[in-house]
């Protein structure tokens, strides 16, 4: 059973909306979308691996993120702790640094069909929140 501490980045601009990734379709939960982001390595805090991952995937600096949500889930195979940032200031634009396709998607259209199981509740919680504004 592998135990995996994940760090991932909802990078969210000023029109609303979040940079997204295509995961490849030869990894774990392939062809599905996701935040940039990945595996916390021994001696990094949440925060130090996100910004890690999001200067290593997407090429961007993180300035400023708070904490959205911290979640556990369970796969077949694999038990994850997920800390999802909320990341609104930054330096340099995001792009598919490691080829992944990228885009730019409104915050109300997200689709929880389109990502990692794991994501349902914060998928719902970004389109709630939204739709409120
Ligand atoms: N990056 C990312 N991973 C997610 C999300 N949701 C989710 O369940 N995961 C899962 O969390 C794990 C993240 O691993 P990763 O493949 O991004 O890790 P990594 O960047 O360190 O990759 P590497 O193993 O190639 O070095 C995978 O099992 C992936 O399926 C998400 O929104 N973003
Ligand atoms: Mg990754």
């Amino acid at each position: 059973m592998k135990i995996l501490n994940i760090a991932v980045g909802i990078i969210r601009n000023s029109q609303g909306e979040i940079f997204i990734t295509r995961r490849a379709a030869d990894a774990h939960m392939a062809n599905k979308l996701e935040f940039p982001g990945g595996k916390i390595e021994e001696g990094e805090t949440p925060e130090q691996a996100m910004i890690r991952e999001l200067q290593e995937e997407v090429g961007i600096t993180v300035q400023g993120a708070t904490l959205f949500d911290k979640l556990k889930y369970q796969f077949p195979d694999r038990h994850i702790t997920l800390w999802f940032w909320l990341v609104e200031n930054w330096q340099g634009e995001p792009w598919g640094k490691e080829g992944q396709p990228g885009e730019w998607i409104a915050q109300s259209a997200l689709n929880a069909d389109d990502f990692p199981p794991a994501n349902e509740p914060i998928i719902n919680k970004l389109v709630q929140s939204a739709q409120a504004c």
